[in-house]
């Protein structure tokens, strides 16, 4: 089995295992504010768990990853869903894997279009963010609060992901 990760598009579709898609879904549109405002109603569900815990907003600077990627690792937080918006117009990558026993399976890496956010569901393995070519701003909806709501996964030999497809190919 290769450990070249091929990339796939981000669909609401595909990526529904894992969580959903933050995007201007015309299905989920409705006109507010007499008419003026498009309200793209629930794009996402946060979910957060135990005791003194909390819903906060942040904002994360992800520095550019290189590539190809060495794959290493993913990550899950069994507290909480993990809501990532991209603040620019760029494209970013959103890595994710399906649990297989309590260990990530294969990574699967969807290419966002700059106008494409997704929330992690609670405790779905992903990779730490991924930004590409420059630092790019997210707006992150999580968890905080008491407990560990860190897991993290080591793979014991490392995924590639490969160059990626030129700007052109996503908008
Ligand atoms: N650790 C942290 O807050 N960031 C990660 O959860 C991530 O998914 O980027
Ligand atoms: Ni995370």
């Amino acid at each position: 089995m290769s450990h070249f990760i091929s990339i796939e598009p981000l669909t609401k579709e595909a990526f529904a295992p894992f969580g959903s898609v933050i995007e201007a879904d015309p299905a989920s549109a409705r006109f507010i504010n007499g008419g003026n405002t498009e309200r793209f109603h629930a794009r996402g569900e946060v979910d957060v768990a135990g005791e003194g815990a909390r819903v906060i907003i942040n904002i994360f600077r992800g520095q550019p990853r290189t590539f190809p990627y060495r794959l290493t690792m993913m990550e899950r937080h069994p507290l909480g869903t993990q809501s990532f918006s991209p603040l620019h117009d760029r494209p970013w990558l959103a890595v994710v894997a399906e649990d297989e026993g309590g260990r990530p399976g294969r990574p699967r890496a969807f290419l966002a279009s700059g106008r494409q956010g997704v929330n992690y569901g609670r405790n779905v393995w992903h990779h730490p963010l991924m930004t590409i070519d420059t630092a790019s701003d997210f707006l992150v909806v999580d968890r905080d609060g008491p407990g560990n709501n860190l897991e993290e996964f080591f793979y014991e030999e490392p995924f590639v992901i490969p160059d990626l497809p030129s700007k052109e190919t996503v908008r």
